[in-house]
């Protein structure tokens, strides 16, 4: 019998220290191996140890020191998995039935002969995914399934529109395709698998039809909010789950919200949806939203210059889709009329959208408002010297979201808090994008803000 009594310690503690999602994704699948001198960490695979090391190692050293004062435990992290063999080598130790923790049925899958289509896009790949905070998780859980699958089962992936969830279980498929070419791999949106199930009723053919679904070795299934009160539908997507996933096949679903959210989708298949691991892609920030603009214009080999990609992010900032429908034009006025792309002629080719969102200009006294509110702090504190960090963290987070969500120069926003240097204001948007990445709860705090401030 392996004690874990320790490592459960740990685990009430970093539920509490960490997001729901950190906590889930990568110290959920953890298992502890411990006695008095060591505490051997088991990774599920070299992607989920890596991250811990990088990430988490440190702060479970200090919560080792934290627990046991006197004879702190040595850590080590490898691959592995305490159910297969204690003492297995790294490279044997995965066992991905043990990881699934789900018996085989015994039923055949049946062998369908029609002629397979993916109806996946080559052309959605993680190599053209651009990472930031809003997505980092939702990227990784993804990886990990195209890794391995199995290991998040279903992966469900939710977020608002336009903000990468196709592309991202796109990228899943064809990067299992690449390594696994003979691998059964099927996107549907939802509302395609209505329709031909509706077709299939109506057609008498409904055998063909659970044999084409059931005959997958991953299911993409897109935009399940399309289910809501559709009681046939979800009868017939409940039972092709459980049938895939009593066979181990990997299912993704993606949804404009979390599963909880679903209204008019039966309790049996909500639970469904959320037994394995749900995540959620955000509005990227700032810096994302230039880096997705620079990588969208690289692929459409076109050289797009520093200052229009900014003047592009900082205004479109409610979704990529329309920040890609933007570069797109730009890119179609400039072939047209044979002239290089400029911030004046960003400026006049976008002169519409612009303005339509200029009446929600964020200004800098809304944003310090909101803020002060927030953290409840006097709206004051905004502009005053006082530098106790219950004060000077609400002020760098609102001069980050001044520089995030407004046209005004650093000067001036330096200016309206309280007659600060723009290198203050410099100082305290790096801050704050460190602590983003580095802590959970200013990321929280901050997508909250963005929020309630571009909606
Ligand atoms: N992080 C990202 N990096 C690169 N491209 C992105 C990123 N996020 C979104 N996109 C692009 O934005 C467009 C919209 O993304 P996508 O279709 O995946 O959104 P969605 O979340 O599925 O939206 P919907 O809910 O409307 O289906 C796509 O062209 C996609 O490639």
């Amino acid at each position: 019998m392996v004690s874990t009594k320790l490592w459960n310690e740990c685990l009430k503690t970093l539920e509490r220290e960490l997001s729901g999602q950190d906590f889930n994704v990568w110290i959920r699948p953890l298992q502890a191996l411990e006695d008095t001198q060591t505490l051997r960490l088991l990774a599920p695979n070299r992607f989920v140890m890596d991250y811990v090391k990088q990430n988490y190692a440190e702060q479970i050293n200090a919560l080792l020191m934290r627990l046991r004062p006197s004879g702190t435990p040595q850590l080590t992290l490898q691959v592995g998995n305490s159910r297969v063999s204690v003492n297995s080598s790294p490279a044997t130790a995965v066992s991905k039935s043990s990881l699934l923790n789900h018996a085989v049925t015994s039923q055949a899958i049946p062998v369908a002969q029609e002629t397979f289509t993916t109806h996946l896009n080559a052309k959605l790949l993680f190599s053209h995914f651009v990472s930031g905070n809003s997505n980092r998780i939702a990227l990784s859980a993804a990886k990990q399934v195209a890794q391995e699958q199995g290991i998040y089962n279903p992966l469900f992936i939710y977020g608002g529109v336009g903000l990468g969830k196709t592309h991202l279980i796109h990228a899943v498929g064809n990067q299992i395709l690449q390594k696994q070419p003979q691998s059964r791999v099927l996107y549907v949106p939802s509302e395609r698998f209505v329709s031909e199930m509706v077709k299939a009723l109506h057609e008498k053919k409904m055998n063909e039809f659970k044999r084409h679904y059931r005959s997958v070795d991953t299911l993409l299934i897109d935009d399940v909010q399309f289910f809501m009160n559709k009681a046939q539908s979800q009868e017939e997507l409940f039972h092709t789950f459980n049938y895939l996933f009593d066979n181990q096949k990997q299912i993704i679903f993606t949804s404009d919200r979390p599963p909880q959210n679903l209204q008019g989708i039966e309790e049996r298949l909500k639970s469904r949806f959320s037994c394995g691991l749900a995540v959620a892609v955000e509005q990227p920030d700032l810096e994302t939203r230039v880096a997705i603009l620079h990588s969208k214009a690289q692929i459409a080999q076109t050289r797009l210059p520093e200052e229009v990609a900014y003047f592009m992010a900082q205004h479109i900032q409610s979704n990529v889709r329309e920040l890609e429908g933007a570069l797109h034009r730009i890119i179609a006025t400039a072939r047209f009329t044979n002239s290089p792309i400029t911030l004046t002629s960003a400026q006049e080719t976008l002169k519409d959208l612009i303005n339509q969102t200029q009446s929600h200009l964020i200004t800098l006294a809304a944003i310090q408002k909101i803020v002060a509110d927030y953290f409840r702090v006097p709206v004051s504190t905004m502009r005053s010297r006082q530098r106790s960090r219950q004060i000077a963290r609400p002020r760098q987070i609102a001069m980050s979201l001044a520089k995030e969500l407004t046209q005004h120069s650093l000067p001036e926003i330096g200016d309206a808090f309280g007659g600060r240097d723009h290198s203050t204001v410099l100082y305290s948007y790096r801050t704050v994008a460190k602590l983003k990445t580095a802590d959970s709860q200013v990321q929280r705090d901050y997508s909250h803000l963005l929020e309630r401030l571009t909606h």
